[in-house]
């Protein structure tokens, strides 16, 4: 929150990890080559409970654990969701926080996008080489966090952005402006000229103490809890804190508020901590209930997906490399230089994947077909049934069975039943495989303090499929997305569809198996665990981000989240943070 610095209160950041110069996985870039990505010091590993729907595998997440959070280890795809994502958040506060004086539909919302970022405009030699296209109306910022088109691509890359034209698909100017129903390219959060990550560590925090009278940057430190000494009218709450190095703790006084932004998996287990949560939960972790907020912790989403296969039976017709060439140790070592070089240039300026596809149920499955599974979202709603695709912890809870219906009904409204509200994303960059990420699960999991050990990692269950509807959205998205062995550059290239054939897609039972046995869990992207919803709808937070019943406590991260966006998330964390600072510099001024 570096916004703060311009302001008279003092502001203190207490963060687990530590500032990285140097962290991920593309900087330095080596590490994705070799193959070499053991635990990150900057990092967490989580595994979930197993998916008795999938399989009873379980999803594999990692989450940031640096400065700058998750930002300083994600793929750096950096696209932003549909303006329909984001009107669903004000649909699913409706009524209730109609009359409130901070709004977060598309167009409350947009401003900040522009405002967290600088766009850089590739230069004309890459535009010409690769076709990028952009609209500078969707941009405007001016921060350190930049968004630039890398200068480099993999020869194959066209193949697939052929094949979807051919398909139809749309090809848009620019994706960050609200309408991504189509073909887009997408920028990627790193600098234009060093092609270094930009990343919040870097861009907004590594100089603060140095540089910010008003500002205090304390790293390697865990906030255990929050606690209200009096009574929770009488906020702001002293933080608890431990310290990494020694593990001694202590209190931190805060006179005018707490602010929580440990992401999703830890914003609701320090809740959890503070005997702020489900009664259920916290009497049951052998805490001290302080305030029964059923939300905390549920209503996790994540992005999951099959994906679809394929090899090339015959060389392919391209003049840029392709990855193999990396296993030449001449084009490796100049990759290397490229990278080190003013501007860099080559294969390590292109983080994962630059390119998507994003489209819509009805676009893929046709009127028919999007009609049975809308009708089947209404009658969960109609029939008072929803509440048993609910994790049994929450199920018994009215305010929580009323938030997922309005949930199911605002998704049926506003994304399912629209043409141009993409229900999937198919990002790539180069390869033979094509992840589908189901962009709004009806599926809702939870993330719980691990009672054992309080201080270690929360425990958490995905409950990937335990909506069925989301199997049907699947099962459409994969039986479309197979038609790109028909396009005629699929032919020439003489794509052959792997595991997956006529007979299996032909047949429901099949498909699902094949769904499940290529599932990934997560595309890394948690959120949604102390939702920005009415108390009486089983939020967390009001659109001032306020705790409902904690006076002076906050949360600003990706847990305030009602429904994910149709994007990765990134992004979304600048813009809800720069917007939290415009409403908390108001509070204060
Ligand atoms: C591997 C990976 C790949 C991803 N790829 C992309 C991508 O390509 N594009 C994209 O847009 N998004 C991507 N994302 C998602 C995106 O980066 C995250 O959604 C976003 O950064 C989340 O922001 P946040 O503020 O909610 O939480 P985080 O970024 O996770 O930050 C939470 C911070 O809180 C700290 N913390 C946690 N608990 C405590 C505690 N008790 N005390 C003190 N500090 C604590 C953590 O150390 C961390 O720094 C990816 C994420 C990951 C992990």
């Amino acid at each position: 929150m570096p916004r703060f610095s311009h302001i008279s209160e003092t502001v203190l950041v207490i963060e687990y990890g530590q500032i990285e110069y140097a962290p991920g996985i593309f900087d330095p870039p080596a590490t994705v080559w070799a193959g070499a990505q053991p635990g990150l010091a900057s990092t967490w590993l989580f595994s979930s409970l197993p998916n008795p729907e999938v399989k009873n595998k379980p999803a594999l997440v990692f989450a940031g654990k640096a400065v700058g959070g998750s930002s300083t280890s994600n793929g750096m795809f950096f696209d932003r969701g549909s303006r329909f994502d984001y009107d669903a958040w004000a649909d699913v506060g409706s009524p209730e926080f109609d009359s409130h004086h901070d709004k977060w539909s598309w167009k409350d919302i947009f401003p900040y996008f522009k405002k967290s970022v600088t766009f850089a405009e590739p230069p004309a030699s890459v535009v010409h080489k690769y076709g990028y296209t952009w609209d500078l109306a969707a941009f405007g910022g001016t921060t350190p966090i930049y968004s630039s088109f890398p200068p480099f691509l993999w020869g194959d890359h066209s193949l697939m952005r052929n094949a979807w034209e051919e398909l139809g698909v749309p090809v848009l100017k620019e994706c960050a402006g609200g309408d991504k129903a189509g073909l887009c390219w997408i920028p990627i959060s790193e600098h234009p000229i060093t092609a270094r990550r930009s990343h919040a560590g870097l861009g907004h925090y590594a100089d603060v103490n140095e540089t910010r009278p008003n500002y205090d940057l304390l790293v390697r430190h865990q906030v255990i809890r929050v606690a209200y000494p009096h009574d929770l009218k009488r906020g702001p709450p002293m933080v608890e804190v431990r310290s990494l190095a020694d593990n001694r703790i202590f209190n931190v006084t805060a006179k005018a508020e707490v602010i929580l932004s440990a992401g999703a998996f830890h914003t609701p287990t320090v809740l959890h901590r503070s005997g702020i949560g489900p009664a259920s939960v916290i009497r049951e972790a052998g805490i001290p209930l302080v305030l029964d907020l059923p939300g905390v912790g549920n209503n996790f989403q994540d992005h999951s997906g099959p994906s679809i296969t394929w090899n090339y039976t015959t060389p392919l017709n391209v003049t840029d490399p392709l990855p193999i060439a990396m296993l030449n140790a001449t084009f490796a070592a100049e990759a290397l230089e490229g990278f080190k070089s003013i501007p860099a240039r080559g294969p390590y300026t292109l983080s994962q994947s630059n390119s998507a596809l994003y489209l819509s149920l009805l676009t893929m499955a046709g009127a028919n077909a999007t009609k049975t599974i809308l009708h089947k979202i209404r009658t969960l709603i109609s029939s008072g049934t929803a509440s048993s695709f609910l994790p049994q912890s929450y199920r018994s809870d009215p305010t929580m069975i009323a938030g997922y219906e309005a949930q199911l009904s605002t998704l049926a409204r506003k994304i399912y039943s629209r043409c141009s509200a993409p229900s999937i994303e198919v990002p790539w960059a180069t390869g033979t495989a094509a992840r589908l990420f189901l962009l709004h699960p009806l599926s809702r999991g939870t993330v719980r303090l691990n009672s054992t050990h309080p201080l270690e990692q929360p425990i958490l269950d995905y409950r990937t499929g335990s909506n069925p509807i989301d199997f049907d959205i699947h099962l459409a998205h994969v039986r479309y997305l197979r038609r790109i062995f028909t396009t005629p550059t699929m032919i020439t290239a003489q794509a052959n569809e792997l595991a997956l054939g006529e007979a299996i897609a032909s047949d429901d039972a099949a498909l699902l198996n094949y769904v499940k046995d290529t599932m990934t869990f997560s595309f890394m992207h948690p959120c949604c665990t102390a939702a920005m919803l009415p108390l009486n709808k089983g939020g967390v937070v009001g659109p001032d981000l306020k705790v409902f019943g904690a006076e002076g406590l906050r949360v600003v991260d990706m847990s305030i989240l009602p429904l994910l966006p149709s994007s990765h998330l990134s992004a979304t964390a600048y813009a809800v943070g720069e917007k939290a600072a415009d409403i908390i510099i108001r509070a204060w001024s």
